[in-house]
């Protein structure tokens, strides 16, 4: 398989590229000064496209390469992968479920807890020194609190699980109620953020679910409710949450994700509510090891006549 030209769309976890680089001729653009030139003078060899959160494969890059086969995306969300253009084509397209799913829930866990029990405003007072003139201030209680969660999928669900562990009611929102789950449904989403405390965004980003939080859920979730987003930065209409948590008209936010990463409104930085992360949602050793194995697999599967272990398309 060592022929093979692989198109690596940018820089990701080194295992992957070493990995890849063992098996197929792995192309880097990263190298060059050009993508569109890099894509032009390799569109003969590129057979497969390792693509990611930052840059997928869009309609412009799979109409230039005439021989590509496969997308195998190192992640699980597929916002940044033209499908509709794949699926015209007959190009293939995998990427990387249940590997990622407890780290994902983990974090959108931990950002909640970090919002109400104030963790990472606590930190910095210690360091500061600032616990010899003063306690900290009381915080607010995160067990028991009411769960709302868009999205009752492979993460929603594993969020899920962990909130009740905490004692917290679960209620959620989804296109349409699931069979399988005591979970209390609301069909208009307003009536879940209405009616929880925390709400936690865990959909795919599509066109119906883009700015699904938008200034009237924000509004019905309210002063007391936290927003949580684990998702994509797009689900969220990010200049009505600054707006809001500038305003007071919500009660605080975790963020994984932003509307223009690695851009995140400076507005947010001074506010003690909010708790902002860079996108790590997956990002430990043990499951960017599992998600880049996944990557490897599929690719060899695909190439070998096989069946793909986690198809799209
Ligand atoms: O955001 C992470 C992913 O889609 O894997």
């Amino acid at each position: 398989m060592d022929s093979i030209g692989v198109l690596m769309t940018c820089p990701m976890f080194g295992y992957l590229e070493k990995e890849l680089e063992k098996r197929f001729k792995l192309l880097k653009p990263w190298h060059h000064s050009s993508f569109p030139e890099f894509l032009k003078s390799n569109s003969n060899s590129i057979r497969a496209v390792v693509g990611n959160t930052t840059i997928g494969a869009d309609a412009e890059m799979i109409n230039s390469l005439p021989k590509l086969e496969i997308v195998a995306s190192y992640s699980v969300g597929l916002d940044k992968i033209d499908l509709r253009k794949c699926k015209e084509k007959g190009i293939r397209v995998t990427n990387t479920p249940d590997v990622l799913t407890d780290d994902v829930a983990d974090l959108a866990i931990g950002l909640a807890l970090a919002v109400f029990r104030r963790i990472c405003e606590c930190d910095r007072f210690v360091k500061n020194g600032m616990w010899k003139q003063n306690d900290y201030p009381l915080s607010t209680k995160f067990s028991g609190k009411v769960v709302g969660i868009i999205g009752l999928g492979r993460i929603g669900s594993a969020i899920a699980k962990r909130a009740e562990a905490f004692g917290c009611p679960v209620s959620y929102h989804s296109r349409s109620k699931k069979a399988d789950t005591r979970y209390k449904y609301y069909p208009d989403i307003l009536d879940l953020a209405a009616n929880c405390q925390i709400l936690i965004v865990s959909c795919s980003l599509t066109e119906e679910t883009r700015h699904i939080v938008n200034r009237e859920v924000i509004d019905a979730l309210g002063p007391t409710g936290i927003l949580i987003n684990i998702g994509r930065g797009p689900h969220i209409d990010e200049p009505e949450l600054v707006s809001a948590l500038l305003d007071g008209r919500l009660g605080g936010a975790g963020l994984d994700v932003f509307e223009n990463e690695p851009e995140v409104p400076e507005q947010l930085f001074g506010l003690e509510n909010v708790v902002l992360v860079p996108h790590i949602g997956s990002d430990t050793v043990e499951t960017s090891m599992a998600m880049a194995d996944l990557v490897i697999k599929n690719l060899e599967a695909h190439f070998l006549n096989k069946p793909l272990l986690t198809p799209v398309i």
